[in-house]
């Protein structure tokens, strides 16, 4: 027997890792791509001239509005996702998709691709997010961002507000403590700085968090590399809820200082993300 032969077992030719399928279906994927983006920022701005007025004139309330626009954008996402997967840049793997549908549940994930947030929205039944200010101002993602009520991360501490009345309603909220996706290398092996957002929502409502440690493999769609640059195998998207984190210990120091209290939760949300890496130092101070 060849030494790594277990390794470099023979292919068969409908193998998406076979450098065959991958020369013959990289044009397919590349144009597939674009395809499937220009169709996302269409889908957008067909949503703020056909979509939102009519959102408007047929339902009955702003919430059911919201709902409605939601479920559009939940739709939509599926679609993305089925072609990305189609084109075999992508397969996912939802470890415990169960735990994702609790209602009025705090969902706090990794960010490791632009496309978890898409597929994780594709997923969760009704839920609410923080999304980038500037996408806001997008022609492309601010009508359904609107209609769909998701939160500017420029908001101030009212966010806090209107989130706990939506946690209470049986949306589900989703966030990304690292503001932005987790870089493909950990800067002097530390894992990002997490910001407060999840933790203080956790402790004002009294609701645990469900951390949702987000996995992808090989990297696609990440901030350092424009999405031309394809994946050599389908990258494995993998969603994992890990159990909740209670708020409930923190509560008493919490009560005399708040802070403190959401930088502790934080940290404990961080060891579950980040497994094995080190805090950022100095994170704990009060
Ligand atoms: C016909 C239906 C049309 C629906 C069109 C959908 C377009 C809606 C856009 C919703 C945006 C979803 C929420 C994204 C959250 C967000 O803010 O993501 C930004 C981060 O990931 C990346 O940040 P960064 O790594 O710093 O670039």
């Amino acid at each position: 027997m060849r030494p790594g032969c277990g390794q470099n077992r023979a292919r068969s030719p409908a193998d998406p890792e076979s450098p065959l399928v991958r020369y013959v279906l990289m044009p397919f994927q590349f144009a597939g791509t674009a395809f499937a983006f220009a169709l996302f920022g269409l889908g957008g701005v067909i949503f703020g001239l056909l979509i939102t007025p009519v959102l408007k004139m047929t339902s009955k309330s702003p919430e059911e509005e919201r709902r409605r626009a939601r479920a559009v954008v939940r739709w939509w996402f599926g679609c993305f996702v089925t072609i990305i997967t189609a084109l075999r840049l992508v397969r996912v793997e939802v470890r415990n998709p169960e735990a994702l549908m609790k209602e009025g549940a705090i969902l706090a994930c990794s960010h490791p691709s632009l496309i978890d947030v898409v597929c994780l929205l594709s997923v969760v039944p009704e839920a609410t997010t923080i999304v980038k200010a500037s996408l806001l101002k997008n022609i492309f993602t601010r009508a359904p961002i609107r209609a769909a009520g998701y939160v500017s991360n420029a908001e101030g501490p009212d966010a806090i507000e209107k989130l706990a009345r939506e946690l209470e309603s049986g949306t589900a909220f989703v966030i990304f403590p690292e503001g932005t996706r987790t870089p493909s290398e950990f800067p002097e092996g530390e894992m990002p700085r997490l910001h407060r957002g999840a933790a203080q929502l956790a402790l004002h409502t009294r609701r645990a968090v469900t951390p949702v440690r987000i996995t992808a493999s090989p990297r696609w769609l990440t901030k350092d590399r424009g999405w031309w640059h394809l994946p050599e195998k389908p990258m494995m998207l993998t969603f994992e809820a890990l159990p909740e984190i209670p708020a409930a210990p923190y509560l008493d120091l919490y009560n005399a200082t708040p802070r403190l209290a959401a930088r502790r939760f934080t940290l404990a949300l961080g060891r579950e993300l980040f497994p094995g890496i080190r805090q950022p130092t100095s994170s704990d101070a009060p």
